[in-house]
């Protein structure tokens, strides 16, 4: 039994928004990143999962649970931080913890001290007087509070800074050696990469990719970025490579060749710089997106 299922699972809102057929899976203890623009399909995706939409078609579990059917199982089970937190804007921070703490069952009040600590939230401030980043914080709190065994989080880093996204990363990192299924949206490739095992990723309300994170970074292309010195070298070199892009005296090429032979090739002309590295992931994954981020 998988630990997440999404089998088939569509919801039309009309004029070709929704999600249609979309189906995957997480293994126990696995971190999956569901990737996808603006629009695409996450957040409604997420919705079906904590039983808060009924779908159309299709059906989506967690534990062999149908999510819809047992909603209140799951949503007292699952550690879930949702895209747009609704929460009690006149209670403080600190009252908002207790009192979901209260909700969900949760007695030892440990791990949300620890997180409160980590993530330097001062939860002594009103919820309506808290910025973005800290409402985002008292959010991952409330999702990690209970040590749950399956995490479901929607686009978790948004309105953190770039230290407080790596907390989180290390965060992730931490639950994933303690055994966590994590699911997690995200259209930040850099942290998906630095913290899932796969990713699944959708367009326009349907599944376009669902790769291992290992076989994508084996399976990545070089990319070389060479100015020559002479416009003229870069024009014959491009005859060489006819797959390159040539800017003026600059070349762009992306490919499998090897290496030895691409450096002793360039090796004949006089040379102002050149770059070589791996693809990035976002890269890897533009042909997805046609283009849009
Ligand atoms: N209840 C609804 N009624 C009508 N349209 C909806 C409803 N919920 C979502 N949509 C539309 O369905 C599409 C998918 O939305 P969704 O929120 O799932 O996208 P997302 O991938 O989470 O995007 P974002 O990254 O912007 O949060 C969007 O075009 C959205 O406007």
């Amino acid at each position: 039994m998988k630990t997440i299922e999404v089998t088939g699972l569509t919801k039309d809102y009309g004029n070709g928004k929704g999600i249609f057929d979309v189906s995957f899976s997480v293994d126990k203890g696995e971190v999956v990143g569901f990737l996808g623009a603006n629009g695409a399909g996450k957040t409604s995706t997420i919705r079906h999962l904590m039983g808060f939409s009924k779908p159309e078609s299709g059906k989506a579990s967690i534990m062999g649970k149908d999510c819809f059917k047992d909603a209140s199982l799951i949503q007292e089970n699952i550690g879930y931080l949702p895209g747009e937190i609704a929460f009690m804007d006149n209670m403080t921070g600190h009252e908002f913890i207790k009192f979901m703490a209260d909700m969900k069952k949760i007695k030892d009040s440990s791990m949300a001290d620890r997180l409160i600590k980590y993530l330097e939230l001062d939860t002594s401030v009103r919820i309506k007087k808290m910025s973005k980043g800290m409402k985002q914080k008292l959010g991952i709190v409330i999702a990690f509070m209970q040590d749950a065994p399956i995490l479901i989080l929607d686009e978790p880093t948004s309105g953190l800074d770039p230290l407080m996204q790596n907390k989180f990363v290390e965060l992730i990192k931490k639950s994933k050696e303690n055994g966590k299924t994590i699911l997690m949206s995200s259209h930040i490739f850099e942290e998906v990469e630095n913290t899932c095992d796969r990713i699944v990723m959708i367009k326009n309300g349907k599944i376009v990719a669902d790769r291992d994170l290992e076989i994508i970074r084996n399976d990545r292309n070089k990319h070389y970025e060479i100015i020559f010195a002479e416009k003229n070298d870069a024009e014959i070199f491009k005859k060489r490579y006819p797959e390159s892009k040539i800017d003026e005296n600059r070349i762009i090429m992306t490919g499998k060749d090897d290496i030895n032979r691409v450096i002793k090739d360039i090796s004949e002309y006089k040379i102002e710089d050149i770059t070589i590295r791996h693809q990035t992931l976002e890269e890897v994954f533009m042909k997805y997106y046609g283009g849009e981020k």
